[in-house]
This record gives C-alpha cells, sequence and structure tokens, in this order.
C-alpha cells in the first residue's frame, strides 16, 4: 500500500494488536509533528507500553498503519533498523556501567562515525568531545562527569540514560516513566531537561505523575483499553468527565 501523505514525524492509524484474543491497542491513531513533545498518560494496562513496543518494531500490529517521517512504513521494519532511523527508547530501568565514569558511558553510546579515513581520527576525537560536553550540559551531570556512574543518585542515572540517548542522536525519543522514584526536585529538573531536549528532538514520554506532566507543558494523550479516549492541554483532558472517571478520580 502507498503511503499516507502526511508530514507528521510520526503517523499511527487504526492500530490494533491482540494478545491471545485481548485487545491491548484497539483501533489506535495519534499523530505526532516534527519538533512536538506529546505526554502519554492514562490508567495500567492502557496500552501505553505496548503503543511504544509497536512504534519501536518490537510489537507488530494486526491492523493499522505506522509511519515514520512519512515515508517509512515501520510495520516493515526490525528493531534495529528502526533504531538506525533515529527512533530511541529509555526503557523505566536504567542500564548504565556502573564502574564506568559518567563521560565513558556517553562515549560508549555515541554512534559510532561510518566511513571515516584514519587521518580524520583525531579531529572527529575533538567533535566527539564536544558532543560529550554538550550532553552533560543538558542532562545537568557535567560535574559528575569523572565518577563512576555506580555513585549517581536514582534521578542522575535516569539523567544518564537520557544522556546515551541523545548521543545517538535519535530524531525522535521514547521515554517511559522518567521520573519514576524521583524526587520532588529531580522531577522538577527532570521535566526542564526534557523541555530543553525538545528544543532540537521529538519526544513521547509515558508518564503517570500528574506534576511531572503539568510542568512539561505539552499536549496530552489519554489512552484507555487501547484506544485515544481524549487529547489536548492538560487543563482541557483533565476537566474531561470521561477521563476523570477512568483515570483521574473524583
Ligand atoms: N506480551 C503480552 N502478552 C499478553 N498480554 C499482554 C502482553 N503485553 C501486554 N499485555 C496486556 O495488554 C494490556 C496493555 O498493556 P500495556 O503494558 O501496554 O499497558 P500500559 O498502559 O503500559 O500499563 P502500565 O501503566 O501498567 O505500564 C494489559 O492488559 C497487558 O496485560
Amino acid at each position: 500500500m502507498a503511503a499516507p501523505l502526511t508530514s507528521a514525524l510520526l503517523y499511527l492509524d487504526g492500530v490494533s494488536v491482540s494478545f491471545d484474543g485481548f485487545r491491548a491497542l484497539n483501533n489506535l491513531s495519534l499523530v505526532l509533528e516534527p519538533g512536538e513533545m506529546r505526554a502519554i498518560i492514562g490508567p495500567n494496562g492502557a496500552g501505553k507500553t505496548t503503543m511504544m513496543d509497536v512504534i519501536t518494531g518490537k510489537t507488530r500490529p494486526d491492523t493499522g498503519d505506522v509511519y515514520f517521517q512519512g515515508t517509512h512504513d515501520l510495520r516493515r521494519l526490525d528493531e534495529a533498523a528502526i533504531a538506525e532511523l533515529g527512533i530511541g527508547r529509555k526503557f523505566q530501568k536504567p542500564t548504565v556501567f556502573d564502574a564506568h565514569t559518567v563521560e565513558d558511558n556517553l562515549l560508549l553510546a555515541l554512534k559510532a562515525p561510518r566511513g571515516v579515513y584514519a587521518n580524520l581520527v583525531h579531529h572527529l576525537s575533538g567533535a566527539q568531545a564536544r558532543r560529550i560536553d554538550e550532553i552533560l550540559e543538558t542532562v545537568r551531570l557535567a560535574e559528575r562527569r569523572r565518577e563512576p556512574a555506580g555513585a549517581l543518585s536514582h534521578g542522575q542515572r535516569q539523567w544518564l540514560e537520557i544522556g546515551m540517548l541523545l548521543a545517538q542522536d535519535p530524531a525522535l525519543l521514547l521515554v517511559d516513566e522518567p521520573v519514576a522514584g524521583m524526587t520532588d526536585a529531580e522531577t522538577a529538573e527532570t521535566a526542564e531537561l526534557l523541555r530543553r531536549i525538545n528544543r532540537t528532538h521529538s519526544v513521547i514520554v509515558v508518564e503517570h505523575d500528574m506534576h511531572f506532566v503539568r510542568e512539561l507543558d505539552v499536549k496530552v494523550t489519554v489512552l484507555h483499553e487501547g484506544s485515544v479516549l481524549a487529547e489536548g492541554d492538560l487543563d482541557a483532558v483533565s476537566a474531561d468527565e470521561r477521563v476523570v472517571e477512568v483515570y483521574l478520580g473524583r
């Protein structure tokens, strides 16, 4: 089938996924514009993780369209090919190397340059060093750069993991529950950090913490039973009776 004509960065239309007859995603449609940051909320089992799994190629939809940058049909690509296209995912559980320093973790995550001439190596290490400085600044770990990652707080480890994702320079970052277990101060800093990242990257963030979602100040999609229940700014969706009923509580 021909790709739909869309200027969207990410385009999901009519996506359904069943596990043993149970519909985890049920005719889900979602459009993310280039440069956008979107917050995804919804009760346990709403399909948030399954949606991320479909976008990253971990789970194949039974039906529906999934396009990236208008032309890439993500249903036809495997996880590695989708990552290579520029979709990066941060899981809730950090996977940093504890014994390595913060900056070495970032260096390991930097995309290996392809087809590089040997006499450019020195020049490239300079570029890599600048990139690492930039990422350390963004994820607020410049002062901890020479410490082992194992010495970081829970929140700082999450930031390092976001930094490692940035090192791969994805066009779209998928971030799953970044502030779970963080202090209030770390949560506020994480909102600030993602807003900064969003100046140059598109982001989808799944999160239950409503204070955090408010601080992001972006369009919110509420999932429920595998479909979009409501979409809009947080005040609008919070005022939606159906959202109050299934998620926010009275
Ligand atoms: N591999 C699987 N096999 C069977 N059922 C699954 C599988 N993955 C997810 N499900 C079911 O699909 C539904 C949607 O799950 P999903 O993890 O996407 O929800 P979620 O919105 O991410 O929830 P949470 O907020 O708890 O993380 C759940 O009922 C879950 O039990």
